[in-house]
C-alpha cells in the first residue's frame, strides 16, 4: 500500500533581507496508513516548518511532498491541521463551528451533518451543540476543534502541540480520547510535541530532530504493547520509563548541539 505521506529530500531555507537561514535539510520521511508518528526535538529544529510544508502552506525550497503517491503542491482536503489554539469563531455555535470545514468545502449535507453531531457526542459534547465557545472550557473547545478537523474526514491529520495549553489532567484525558478516536477511524497522524512522554504514549514512532539545520537525528520505535495501550495507562507499562530516558538523553545531546 502507498504511504499516506512521503517527504522526499525536503530542504527549506527562510530568506531574510541579507541572508538565508537553513531550517530543514534533506529530510526524508514516509508515514503509512493508520500510523501515528511524533516529531520531537529542541526548539528551532524545524518541526512546525515541516508541518507547514506537509499542509501545503509553505513551499519547500527543494524536495517533494507526496500524498498517497501524488505530488502535492498547496493545501489539500486530504490533510487536516489542528493547532495549539482552537481558533473557534466566537459568534458561531459549537455545532456551527464543528460544521465549518464541511461548509467551506461544499460537503455539508444531512449525512455529514449527522455524523458530525455524533462525533461531538462521542467527544462528550452532547448538549453543548447550541452553546458558544466562550461558554466552554479550554479542553472542551479543543475537542470541538478536533471534531471540526475530523468532520471532513482527512486521510492525514497534522497536530501541532494541540494539548500543550491545557491543564495536565485534561491533557491526559484528551490524549486518550484523540488516540482512541484516530485508531478507531484508522486516521494517519503526525504530532509535534515538546512532551516526550506524550510522544511515546500516543505514537508508533518518535522522530527526534536536531537543529541547524533541521534533520532527523534518531528514530525510536515504540513497542506495540505501549502503542496499543491507552496513553494514560501506557505510562505505567514496563519499558516505558526506559524508552523515555533514552529519548530524553538523546534530546539533551541534540539540544546542546547546533545552538
Ligand atoms: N517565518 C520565518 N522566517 C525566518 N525564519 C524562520 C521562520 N519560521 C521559522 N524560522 C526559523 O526556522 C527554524 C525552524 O523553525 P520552526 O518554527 O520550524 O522550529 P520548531 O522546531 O517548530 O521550533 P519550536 O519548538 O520552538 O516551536 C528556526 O531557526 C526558526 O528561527
Amino acid at each position: 500500500m502507498l504511504p499516506v505521506v512521503e517527504l522526499k529530500e525536503i530542504t527549506h531555507a527562510y530568506l531574510g533581507d541579507r541572508e538565508a537561514s537553513l531550517a530543514i535539510e534533506d529530510f526524508n520521511l514516509s508515514v503509512g496508513q493508520g500510523e501515528f508518528v511524533s516529531l520531537v526535538g529542541p526548539s528551532g529544529c524545524g518541526k512546525t516548518t515541516l508541518l507547514s510544508i506537509i499542509a501545503g502552506l509553505l513551499r519547500p525550497s527543494r524536495g517533494e511532498v507526496l500524498l498517497s503517491g501524488r505530488s502535492a503542491a498547496g493545501p489539500s482536503p486530504e490533510v487536516g491541521y489542528m493547532l495549539q489554539q482552537d481558533y473557534l469563531f466566537p459568534w458561531r455555535s459549537i455545532q456551527d463551528n464543528a460544521l465549518l470545514g464541511l461548509e467551506l468545502t461544499g460537503r455539508l449535507d444531512e449525512e455529514s451533518r449527522s455524523k458530525t453531531l455524533q462525533l461531538l457526542a462521542d467527544m462528550g459534547l452532547a448538549g453543548k451543540e447550541l452553546a458558544f465557545p466562550a461558554q466552554l472550557s479550554g479542553g472542551m473547545r479543543q475537542r470541538v476543534a478536533l471534531v471540526r478537523t475530523l468532520a471532513t474526514d482527512p486521510g492525514l491529520l497534522l497536530l501541532d502541540e494541540p494539548f500543550s495549553a491545557l491543564d495536565y489532567q485534561i491533557k491526559l484525558q484528551l490524549e486518550d480520547l484523540v488516540s482512541e478516536t484516530l485508531m478507531r477511524r484508522g486516521t494517519t497522524a503526525i504530532l509535534v510535541t515538546h512532551d516526550l512522554s506524550e510522544a511515546i504514549a500516543v505514537s508508533s514512532r518518535v522522530i527526534l530532530l536536531q537543529r541547524n539545520p533541521g534533520r532527523i537525528r534518531r528514530i525510536f520505535q515504540v513497542p506495540e504493547a505501549i502503542r496499543s495501550t491507552p496513553p494514560l495507562y501506557a505510562r505505567d507499562l514496563p519499558g516505558f520509563a526506559e524508552l523515555f530516558h533514552e529519548v530524553w538523553k538523546e534530546m539533551e545531546l541534540a539540544g546542546r548541539e547546533g545552538v
